[in-house]
């Protein structure tokens, strides 16, 4: 019983990774699903396929290794946060696709809420601001497209979950509907203060308590598996939202350290230890992890597009067939143009929070061409970044933000990206060996919890380094570029709509 058995179930793909008593990752199997758009701004993704792909791939990990359910001391999830799910208790089926965390269909019910002059009272609260992108909107849409949604959600007969509470739901059979309290900081139903389900914000957000499930430890019991689906029952005993799992995963433990992961966006936490930092900033306040019923909180800036620039690239413009071509083409560009590329492609969102302005190029001469575009595409993610450490400074003090950048994601493997990311921010840029950090974060809640594992200071000294990016741009080019960005970013944000909306 020394195996840990991580699920990592993104935004576009699901993945099963086995780790080793050692924390070794020994097989891994990846599957991925079909994202629906069915309407400018909508994105949805179909919980049974979610499932389906998820139960596949532990399958095939094991089936790969020949580790049996048996010598599976635990299972780890982790998750795409805040894309909701409801379903019917009885027959366990949703009754609405999941609305993907991208999807801006609910601006219009966070722009009345705001207007109502109800985001100060909601940040305070939950941490969060009042933007589609969190659960609670997107719950009340679906219930309201649901013929006696509302009433029968009160007499708890539909339950919603973040895609952890869904998993959870499916592999233990319906037996279990519970949640972590990373995941449940992100419905913006939760209190982080007090670590339980708000009635104020449910009563706001028109919310019955009575859909939301049981908030845990993220190491903790969340129930086992059923015995058909893997042979023998295998316990669930860790469980964060991506994010928080990547952090955890890079060891990030002390106040003051801080990660950023960069797959479909980018997403950087900074530990703040007990303290939950209200950001004057619009950055986000959230519960890094919660492990023996002490919570630890993180300033966070999310940015919807960061490898979509690339995805971008491939598929929108065809310029290239595969992502790490972009490292040739943006090497190959052109130094005396300065391109920028701003993918407000799903609006922008911290430190901006503009769910309705749309992306833009600006410095376009005869000469522009795919690398030029490329390099364009690579550097947003930089000057994105920079954005919200802006943010964090302003918020924490010089000293304490920005000193170290521990990076990962499916992004991280492209040098010249990372390279120019420690040339905007100006600080070191450190790429650990195991690229897999949120996966290894799940794993090692889950192995933690079931005694494999070393505890957090053993964890932590275990973290190995494999390349550091030292800043090499000379200061006063820097400055500029940067200043070159925010120019363009203040042009993309003059054609946000407001009320009127560019997504409906
Ligand atoms: N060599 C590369 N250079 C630049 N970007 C890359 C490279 N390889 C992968 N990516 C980008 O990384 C992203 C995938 O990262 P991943 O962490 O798997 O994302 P997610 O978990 O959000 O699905 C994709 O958007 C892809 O375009
Ligand atoms: O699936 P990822 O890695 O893009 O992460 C999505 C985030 O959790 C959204 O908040």
């Amino acid at each position: 019983m020394t195996h840990i058995l991580a699920i990592d179930q993104g935004t576009t793909s699901s993945r099963a990774i086995l780790f080793d008593g050692d924390m070794r990752p020994v097989a891994s199997a990846q599957r991925e699903f079909t994202q629906h758009f069915p309407r400018t701004g909508w994105i949805e993704h179909d919980p049974e396929e979610i499932w389906q792909g998820v139960l596949a791939t532990c399958r095939e990990v094991m089936d790969k290794t020949g580790v049996n359910a048996a010598q599976i001391a635990g299972i780890g999830i982790t998750n795409q946060r805040e894309t909701t799910v409801l379903w019917d208790r009885e027959t366990g089926r949703p009754l609405h696709s999941a609305i993907v965390w991208q999807d801006r269909r609910t601006a219009g019910i966070c722009h009345a809420l705001h207007a109502g002059g109800h985001e100060s009272r909601v940040n305070e609260v939950t941490g969060l601001l009042l933007d589609p992108y969190f659960s609670a909107t997107k719950i009340r849409w679906i219930l309201d497209q649901i013929d006696g949604g509302m009433a029968l959600a009160r007499q708890g007969k539909i339950a919603f979950g973040t895609i952890d509470s869904w998993l959870i739901w499916k592999l233990t059979g319906g037996a279990v509907h519970a949640t972590d309290a990373t995941n449940a900081a992100r419905t913006m139903l939760f209190d982080i203060h007090k670590g339980k389900w708000s009635e104020e914000m449910c009563a706001l957000f028109g919310i019955p308590d009575k859909m939301l499930a049981d908030v845990c430890d993220c190491a903790g019991d969340f129930g086992t598996t059923e015995a058909a689906l893997f042979g023998a029952p295998i316990p669930i005993r860790g469980v964060a939202g991506d994010q928080q799992a990547a952090t955890i995963g890079q060891a990030c433990f002390a106040p003051g350290m801080m990660k950023a992961t960069y797959g479909t966006g980018c997403f950087a936490l900074l530990n703040t230890g007990e303290r939950a930092v209200r950001s004057q900033n619009r950055l986000l306040t959230t519960i890094a992890y919660q492990i023996d019923g002490k919570r630890i909180f993180a300033l966070e800036g999310a940015i919807f597009n960061a490898g979509t620039v690339v995805q971008w690239l491939r598929d929108g413009l065809g310029l290239i067939t595969t992502a790490a071509q972009t490292q040739a083409l943006a090497e190959a560009a052109d130094r005396t143009q300065d391109l920028i590329l701003v993918p407000a492609f799903t609006g922008l969102g911290a430190p901006y929070w503009a769910p309705e302005c749309r992306g833009a190029i600006f410095g376009l001469t005869r000469n522009s061409g795919p690398a030029e575009f490329a390099r364009a595409a690579l550097e947003s993610v930089g000057f994105q970044t920079r954005d919200l450490l802006e943010a964090m400074q302003a918020d924490m003090g010089v000293a304490t933000a920005g000193e170290v950048l521990r990076v990962d994601g499916g992004m991280t493997v492209s040098d010249w990206t990372m390279q120019f990311l420690a040339d905007v921010i100006g600080a070191p840029v450190d790429r650990p060996e195991v690229a897999e950090s949120t996966a290894l974060g799940a794993a090692w809640l889950a192995g933690m919890r079931a005694g494999v594992y070393p505890d957090m200071d053993g964890f932590a000294r275990g973290w190995r380094l494999d390349r550091r990016f030292e800043p090499e741009m000379q200061t006063a080019h820097r400055e500029e570029r940067y200043a070159a960005w925010k120019t363009a970013v203040a042009a993309v944000l003059s054609t946000q709509t407001g009320e009127s909306g560019l997504t409906r």
